[in-house]
């Protein structure tokens, strides 16, 4: 028996504020039928992110719009952590590219490789990093699943490729040649943090209850 409480549809919200992400969750959702909606098209407000991990925020998030909207929601909190800096810039990487006026993630990328730099002596050295992604599903009543999800991988320099979002032009998932930049999207949900805690959370909260 699954002590997880499960999605009973038929409408989710998309509790984030970013397209890129957006776009990845109603991909991995998809084959579920569920219908989504976003907290930028609900006009939802976007909350402050004062949890000091990423399993605080997602939670905070996901609250926030459930509680505002009445309706289950599901928010991502997620980042980029990079093991010669000691986990940075983690849950302030969407802050890292805050410029006051949007986001430039090819200055945060910079600011990555710099400081990567000056701990590594130069270019070589310990490049590796991860991507974490705590997702929360979120109830009007308050109740909350969360699931955590990674990979790793090596950070490059310069980056490449353009497809997906963020730092994903200087991040080589393990194993592989490409970096997230540069894959087709179907080739990252296949292997991403976000992807790792969909299937948990999909697993516990969507799955068919007759088979668990
Ligand atoms: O797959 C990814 N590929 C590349 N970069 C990524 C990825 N996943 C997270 N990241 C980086 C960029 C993002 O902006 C930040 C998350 O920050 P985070 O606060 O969770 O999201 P956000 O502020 O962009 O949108 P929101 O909070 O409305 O969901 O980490
Ligand atoms: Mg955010």
């Amino acid at each position: 028996m699954s002590s997880h409480r499960r999605f009973t549809g038929p409408k989710i919200i998309v509790a984030s504020h970013n397209e890129g992400k957006v776009r990845e969750i109603r991909d991995l959702l998809a084959p579920f039928g569920v219908e989504t909606v976003s907290a930028a098209e609900l006009d939802l407000p976007e909350p402050e992110e004062t949890g000091t991990t990423f399993r605080a925020n997602a939670e905070l998030k996901a609250l926030a719009a459930a509680t505002a909207a009445g309706l289950p929601a599901l928010s991502d909190d997620s980042g980029l952590a990079v093991d010669g800096l000691d986990g940075a810039p983690g849950i302030y990487s969407a802050r890292w590219a805050e410029t006051g006026e949007g986001r430039d993630f090819a200055a945060a990328m910079q600011r990555v490789e710099k400081d990567l730099c000056a701990v590594n002596g130069g270019p070589n050295g310990n490049r590796a990093a991860k991507f974490v992604c705590a997702l929360t599903l979120a109830w009007p009543d308050s109740h909350v699943e969360t699931f955590q999800g990674e990979v790793t991988g090596t950070l490059v320099w310069p980056g490449r490729g353009t497809q997906g979002f963020g730092y994903d032009p200087i991040f080589e998932p393990d194993g592989h040649r490409l970096t997230f930049g540069e894959m087709d999207p179907a080739a990252k949900h296949a292997i991403s943090h976000r992807a790792d805690a969909f299937a948990q959370l999909i697993e516990a909260c969507f799955g068919d209850p007759a088979a668990s």
